[in-house]
Order: C-alpha cells, then structure tokens, then sequence
C-alpha cells in the first residue's frame, strides 16, 4: 500500500529553485532514510508534506488523501517538531498532554506516562522541558510525533545531535515502530544510521532524488560503475606479486596487485567475470584459498559521489 506519493513536486524561494521535481512513492511499513548535504531541500520538502510550507508546483498524496486535503490526514502523520518549537515552561508530560488533547479525545495520563517511558524519558515526566539536556528535547519531540498513534511518522533527523547511547535507543524505537506495522520517513546525516535501520533510502542532490533503492542496491551499482573493483583474498602463504602475474597470465580479466597484510592480498580487478576462474587457477598452483572478497562502496561513498556527479 502506498502511504506517500510525490509527484514532479516542486519548490521555489524567491528566484531560488530549491526543490525542482521530486518524485517519490513511500510504501507501508518501510523506514525510508532521506539524505541530502546541508540546504539541499529535506526540510523544505518535510515541511510542504505536513502542510507547513505551500509548494510551487507538482502534487502528493498521503494515505491516498491529495495535498488539497491535508487536513483530513492530519491524526494519522506523526510529525516530530523542530526542539525550538517545545513549550519550555511546561513539565513533559503536561506539554505531551496538552499537545495530545489538541488532537485526541479521551487519552489518559497513564496513555501520556507511557509515552514518556517509550522514549526513555521515565524520571523526567515532572520536570519542566527547560530543564532537560538537548537528547531530552528530542525525545519528548519525538515523544510528539507518536502521539495518537499515527500510520506514518515523519522524523526531521531524530538523532543528531544525540550520544552514541541515546542514539541507539532512537534507533532501536523506529525498529520496534517498524515492528508494529508503522511507516516511517526519516532524514539523517549519519549514513551509517540510514544503512542500519532504513529498507530504503533517497539521495536528494540539486533539487531531485538523484539515487533511490536500498543501501545494497545503491553501493551494488555504484561498484558496477567503476572502472575497478577492489578484491581482498585471503590465503595461506599469502599471495605475493609474482604469485598474481604468474595466476593471471591467461585470465581474460586484468589484476593489479596492490599490497598484501597478514593473510590478506589486496587487489584491483576489471571486472568481477574472472572472478571463479581465478580463485581456480589459486587452489590448483597448491595455495589454500580461505576467503575472496568485494570491496564495497560504503553509503558514505555512494553519497559523496552523488553530489560530484
Ligand atoms: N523560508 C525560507 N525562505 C527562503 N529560503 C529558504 C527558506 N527555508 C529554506 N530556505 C532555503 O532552502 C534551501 C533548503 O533548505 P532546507 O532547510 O530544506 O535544507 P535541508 O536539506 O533540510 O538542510 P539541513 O540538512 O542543513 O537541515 C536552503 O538553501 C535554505 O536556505
């Protein structure tokens, strides 16, 4: 089911085309990851998707309702707010609580004290925001965005900021919210992050998504397109240089030695073709083959490449 369809969406700020034709498709019960370098439009687009901003041109759907009619799919997008838009003189669960009765009927102060545990604010329900550290204010805003159980949750880059602890409790709650059957949309500068928990992930870069699919399909493809593949074999003795060009005389691929550590020998190849042919041609000259491996791009690499390309 498709929870969010974006279609040649686009954004102008002044003569400044900031979002030029986004399109997007976002189906139940994935985490989708949004990245983009700093000013490249995540916002912008978040925040004409939760009716914040007006955009200039295109269209989406969220649950299937059309952008005219936002309104109506309000109580079912969970939106985490900005830190600086918490009420900083109201203890945490009056704010949640308050904020809640906006939307919902009938939620108890247990429903609201839960809530809090969820997040991993228990102790802090009776201090005033003001009080609590920068972690703090992002859970209780995310606190926000799970109020009334919404189908799909937006979250503007849960964890920056974050200690590597808090973090991984963010993480591990989008996760379990994954778990229950919910949708999530997150932005994140931590690739590492996008590759741990998101299904998929788009690359947003001049105003379009430049690169959609999973982690692997991306990294997949960004291997595919370069001239040369790392390859990492591991073998007793360990390859030498004159192992390799004696090995790769009749292969139909070209191998350049690089360096070897430990057991390990690292190579350059043309193509991945060659491949079991010459792990054939190491186990016959009498050497014990234990491992051959790709070098992979890593996420970081497939994004830093986006924005060159
Ligand atoms: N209200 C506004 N008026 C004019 N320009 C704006 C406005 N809001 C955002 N912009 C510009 O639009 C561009 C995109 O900003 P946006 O905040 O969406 O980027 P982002 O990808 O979320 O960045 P970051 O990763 O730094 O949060 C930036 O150049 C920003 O200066």
């Amino acid at each position: 089911m498709e929870m969010m369809n974006v279609k040649q969406l686009t954004k102008k700020y002044g003569s400044t085309n900031v979002l030029k034709g986004i399109n997007l498709t976002i189906y139940q019960g994935e985490v989708f990851g949004f990245v983009g370098h700093n000013g490249a439009g995540k916002s912008t687009l978040i925040h004409i998707l939760t009716d914040i901003v007006n955009k200039s041109g295109g269209s989406f759907e969220i649950l299937g309702i059309p952008d005219q009619h936002m309104n109506q799919v309000k109580k079912r997008v969970g939106v985490m707010p900005d830190i600086s838009n918490l009420y900083e003189n109201m203890k945490g669960i009056d704010f949640l609580r308050y904020m809640g009765e906006l939307s919902l009927a009938n939620s108890s102060k247990e429903y609201y004290l839960s809530l809090m545990r969820d997040v991993g604010l228990e102790g802090a329900e009776w201090k005033k925001i003001k009080s609590y550290s920068f972690g703090m204010k992002k859970k209780i805003s995310i606190a926000q965005a799970l109020l009334g159980n919404p189908e799909l949750i937006i979250l503007d880059e849960p964890t920056s900021g974050l200690d590597p602890e808090s973090a991984i409790e963010i993480r591990n709650m989008i996760t379990e919210l994954q778990k229950s059957g919910k949708t999530i949309f997150l932005t994140s500068h931590n690739l590492d992050e996008i590759e741990k928990i998101c299904d998929r992930v788009g690359i947003l870069s001049e105003g379009v998504i430049k690169k959609l699919g999973t982690p692997r399909e991306l990294k997949i493809a960004a291997n595919e397109s370069k001239e040369a593949i790392g390859l990492i074999i591991r073998t007793k003795p360990v390859l030498t240089a004159d192992h390799i060009s004696q090995i790769s005389d009749d292969l139909d691929i070209n191998i350049s030695f690089l360096h070897t550590k430990k057991d390990y020998t690292f190579l350059k190849v043309t193509s991945e073709d060659g491949l079991p042919q010459l792990s054939k041609k190491i186990m016959e000259s009498g050497i014990l083959l234990y491992e051959v491996k790709m070098e992979e791009q890593s996420l970081e690499e497939v994004f830093m490449n986006t924005k060159e390309e």
